[in-house]
């Protein structure tokens, strides 16, 4: 058969020709597609591979040269002892030397990531700062010779910040970011970076490059994250004081887990410049950074160092508001909300009891507490969901590309990242059905994304519309600062945190309001804890697998929040050293 065209003849043949042709192209096309794509893989498992070996081999060459170096362990263990005040005055006078002190931390360190993992690596310019701090003549800055640890997430010169991603390896930063260098500045010594979870977006601890951090009061269990590293080192005593970030309840988790203290400020009260966050761009609920410390102490002293000129005059976004001794150092009575449950997934027996303890010394201390109707934490949640996830996920997901995605972040990364809206909406649908929870659905639907520009203004309207009822409750209450759970429960086996992942509001209520909030431990898991979670209320799944993961927690620490509204940092930490105090005095006398 012959086709003619205008001025050409087309047989059988060349028809034949054409379709081999074209099929070969597009077979071509696809292998070369497929091969690209299991190239990139190749180098992208190679690039990790390469990176964690330095990793290991930058913490084995710390703990050999340490081994020449270091101090006899009964110097050491006295400095490791020292709460923060005693350790800074001792700095301060200069009856403790900047190295040894550094010494005994960094020996600490490399001691306890042998099994936790929670070192991603030495920072090696330490030694040369402590050795001029000592050097030093003159007045002494308020943090000199004190060690500091880093969440990796934090821009540290010619380090990678990498967030658990592969994309970011050899990335070296070209500068450190503006607490680090206010923190230099002002004498602390930055001596190792930390673990986090892939992405940061999840409250689990384990990541491609760096492997899985543990938890220091039981290694079955997870510290909680994403500032993963910074409460599993402060908790097994390897660091006094140390920095994360928290969007949803990062800095709170793992200081809850882990039994530390921290911190996590207004948005904007400390600078938040050169952080590693995948999704910068969702400013309507931010990022914080943070301290966290073994004591109030610590916290306190990194406020009082990091809000100074110099951090205002290098971030010029920052409220130039200094640390107002005034409010801290305040004995006026207050009025203090209080609850335990957020309405849909109650709290342990020892988290509410950690709150009904903390009320008592409260209340003994002269303060007047009163029960908070906290406005519908569902709604929080579900906003949070659509300021954080609202570009359908995507910025997550591009991320990713061709990443090896962790095991532990498996299951959270396909449903909520990267399902398409109909699995988001069927997998609501069976943990509305099926597991008794209307939220996870309302969230699922929020990381399908929002659709237009009008449907964003109007999640932006209803921030604002909780946010104001959110005040207005408070204002009702004459209330000036709330105490509530540290979390919904103490520390789970490792890797589950997806199977209740709901319990998130007990923290990022908070970054919804973005109010201060600090995060105190207050008690350890008790066997009457224990018994009292055989009646905990199961009517949904993630109530059932709280129950059922919680089993076997005594002895692990509970934390109690603090929360003022927006810049009243100082308020939070006078009422955090003075549950502590009342604590330690408690334990005293017992
Ligand atoms: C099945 C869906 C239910 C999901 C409900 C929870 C929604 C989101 C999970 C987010 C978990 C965030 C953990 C903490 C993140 C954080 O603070 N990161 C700090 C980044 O610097």
């Amino acid at each position: 058969m012959k086709f003619k065209f205008s001025s050409f003849e087309v047989d059988d043949g060349m028809l034949h020709s054409a379709a081999v042709i074209t099929a070969a192209t597009f077979s071509c096309l696809m292998s070369g597609f497929v091969l690209q794509n299991i190239w990139r893989k190749y180098i992208v498992r190679q690039r990790i591979k390469r990176r964690r070996e330095e990793s290991k081999l930058s913490i084995q060459k710390m703990g050999d040269y340490l081994m020449q170096h270091g101090l006899s362990v009964d110097k050491r263990n006295i400095i490791l002892d020292m709460p923060m005040a005693e350790l800074q005055r001792k700095l301060q006078n200069g009856s403790l030397k900047a190295l040894d002190v550094l010494r005994a931390y960094q020996s600490k360190a490399i001691e306890v990531t042998k099994d936790l993992n929670c070192v991603v690596e030495p920072i090696w310019e330490a030694e040369e700062q402590a050795i001029a701090c000592d050097f030093m003549t003159g007045k002494k800055s308020p943090l000199h010779g004190i060690p500091v640890s880093l969440k990796e997430n934090y821009h540290v010169q010619g380090y990678d910040s990498t967030g658990g991603m592969a994309k970011f390896i050899d990335c070296p930063q070209p500068d450190d970011n503006v607490i680090v260098k206010t923190l230099k500045e002002q004498g602390a010594i930055p001596f190792m970076r930390t673990n986090l979870p892939q992405t940061m977006m999840v409250y689990e601890s384990s990541n491609p490059i760096y492997g899985e951090t543990r938890n220091p009061h039981d290694p079955k269990r997870g510290p909680g994250g994403s500032s993963s590293g910074e409460g599993c080192l402060i908790g097994a005593g390897g660091s006094v004081l140390g920095f994360g970030t928290d969007i949803g309840g990062s800095l709170r988790i793992p200081a809850h887990m882990c039994g530390v203290c921290c911190l996590k400020p207004t948005v904007g009260r400390i600078s938040t410049e050169g952080t590693h966050e995948v999704h910068k761009g969702a400013t309507l609920v931010p990022g914080a950074t943070g301290p966290l410390s073994r004591d109030v102490d610590g916290l306190v002293l990194a406020m009082k160092s990091l809000l100074v000129s110099h951090m205002f005059e290098l971030d010029r976004s920052v409220p130039p508001i200094p640390f107002r001794p005034e409010i801290y150092e305040d004995h006026r009575p207050l009025r203090i909300g209080y609850f335990h449950d957020i309405g849909y997934m109650p709290s342990v027996p020892a988290c509410e009891r950690g709150v009904r303890e903390v009320r008592e010394i409260l209340e003994k201390n002269g303060h007047t507490l009163i029960e908070f109707k906290v406005p519908r934490v569902d709604k929080a949640l579900e906003l949070f969901a659509q300021c954080v996830f609202g570009d359908g996920c995507k910025t997550f997901t591009d991320a990713l590309k061709y990443d090896v995605v962790d095991p532990s972040f498996k299951l959270t990364y396909f449903l909520i990242h990267q399902a398409p809206e109909w699995l988001k909406r069927v997998a609501g649908f069976f943990y509305r059905t099926v597991g008794h929870d209307p939220i996870p659905k309302k969230v699922l639907v929020a990381a399908a994304g929002i659709k237009s520009v009008s449907k964003w203004w109007g999640v932006v309207e209803d921030l604002q519309a909780y946010r104001k009822k959110f005040e207005m409750e408070m204002r009702a209450n004459k209330l000036d600062a709330i105490i509530s759970p540290g979390f919904a429960y103490a520390a789970i086996p490792l890797g589950k945190a997806f199977l209740t992942v709901g319990a998130v509001a007990y923290t990022n209520l908070y970054n919804v309001i973005n109010y201060p909030a600090g995060s105190l431990p207050v008690t350890k898991v008790t066997e009457e804890d224990e018994k009292l979670l055989e009646n905990y209320p199961t009517k949904t799944l993630y109530a059932k697998n709280i129950k059922k993961l919680s089993k076997g927690s005594v002895g692990l620490p509970i934390n109690v929040q603090f929360v003022a509204p927006p810049y009243q940092e100082e308020l939070v930490l006078r009422l955090m050293k003075e549950v502590e105090t009342s604590i330690k005095l408690g334990e005293r006398h017992s």
